[in-house]
């Protein structure tokens, strides 16, 4: 909407689920930044990648990262990567370490990483927006881009489109990995303790859950970025805490186990954890977390097909090639 609206961009959307609803109705918008209308439409709309054919300047991926699914992002952004070889990926999504694959499969092309607060959800083709749009947006480290200032071009490029001003805070990030610590604070920690129960931030918070489960997870996050090499700024921990307060707001997490849909259990805990491995830092709670919520996945991707379960040996089998 920003872009087509704001930007004057020619915007490509790809619907995935109920594509003909989206192509009769548009989207109906809720939010705080935009107000409350019916009938919004990009102007083009796309079941599927496949079905595209211009070159882009820009891919936005605001698809769950779900490198453990049937359809890593790499594979769902390849066709329209391979036909716009100048285009700038843009990843608006949460995690660490989600650029790797995208930087060993597509070299030379930029990656650009979006760390966004903005307390927004989209059901059945309504969004919901509860908090303004407030982005970060950096280059992420990539060996394979020979001109950097042509890369730092395109990212600001990016920025002046996506800006708008009095209504949204769009701001140059020039420490990625530092950004995407500090958001950890939050989603390693609200994200995957209210999608395990199924609660808004408000009621969690009136149960303690802030004290008794956050703060014992964020101290963990704190300990690996910093064998990590990153120091996230200790007011960091309240700020995030209390981001949502008086919200009763679901996190992205949250939603995907109330709409039995796969949850981002691999970018959100799993990554962090490797690296608590590999940098020998205790993680206790971290490590009980994601082996609850690789408990949740395994149940949504059982009900999906997407696992088979073999009854004699009590072994689950890929459904999927990837
Ligand atoms: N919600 C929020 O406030 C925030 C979310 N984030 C991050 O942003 C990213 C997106 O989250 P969010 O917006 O909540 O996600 P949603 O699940 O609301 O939206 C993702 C959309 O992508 C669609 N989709 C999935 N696979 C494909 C595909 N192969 N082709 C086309 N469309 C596809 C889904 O369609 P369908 O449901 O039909 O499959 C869905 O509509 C995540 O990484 C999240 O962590 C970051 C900050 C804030
Ligand atoms: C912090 C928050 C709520 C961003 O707006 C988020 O990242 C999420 O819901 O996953």
């Amino acid at each position: 909407y920003t872009l087509q609206e704001y930007g004057g961009c020619d915007v490509t959307l790809i619907v995935k689920i109920g594509f003909e609803k989206a192509c009769q109705n548009g989207y109906s918008f809720n939010s705080v930044q935009f107000g409350k209308f019916s009938g919004w439409k990009p102007r083009y709309l796309r079941e599927s990648v496949h079905d595209t054919f211009h070159e882009y300047d820009y891919v936005i991926v605001s698809v769950k990262n779900l490198p453990d699914g049937p359809e890593p992002v790499e594979d769902i952004i390849r066709p329209v990567i391979e036909r716009s070889p100048h285009s700038a990926v843009i990843l608006f999504q949460n995690g660490l370490d989600i650029e790797k694959p995208l930087i060993e499969q597509f070299p030379g092309h930029v990656i650009l990483s979006g760390v966004s607060l903005i307390n927004c959800t989209n059901i059945d083709f309504v969004v919901n927006q509860m908090n303004e749009d407030s982005i970060q947006l950096g280059l992420f480290e990539n060996p394979t881009i020979k001109d950097l200032a042509a890369a730092r071009e395109q990212l600001g490029q990016f920025v002046r489109l996506y800006s708008i001003e009095g209504k949204n805070t769009v701001s140059l990030d020039d420490n990625v990995r530092l950004s995407r610590w500090k958001k950890l604070v939050y989603n390693a920690s609200i994200n995957t303790t209210t999608a395990l129960v199924q609660m808004d931030v408000t009621r969690a918070t009136i149960a303690g859950f802030k004290e008794s489960l956050c703060r014992p997870i964020i101290e963990e996050i704190y300990a690996i970025a910093k064998a990590d090499g990153y120091t996230i700024p200790p007011e960091m921990e309240d700020q995030m805490l209390n981001l949502s307060n008086g919200l009763y707001y679901k996190p992205s997490m949250c939603v995907d186990v109330d709409l039995g849909r796969m949850i981002e259990v691999e970018t959100i805990v799993g990554n962090p954890l490797k690296l608590a491995k590999k940098y020998g830092v205790d993680a206790p709670r971290l490590d009980t977390i994601y082996h609850l919520l690789k408990m949740v996945q395994l149940r949504t991707m059982e009900k999906e097909g997407l696992i088979v379960l073999d009854q004699k040996n009590g072994v689950a089998k890929k459904n999927f090639a990837a």
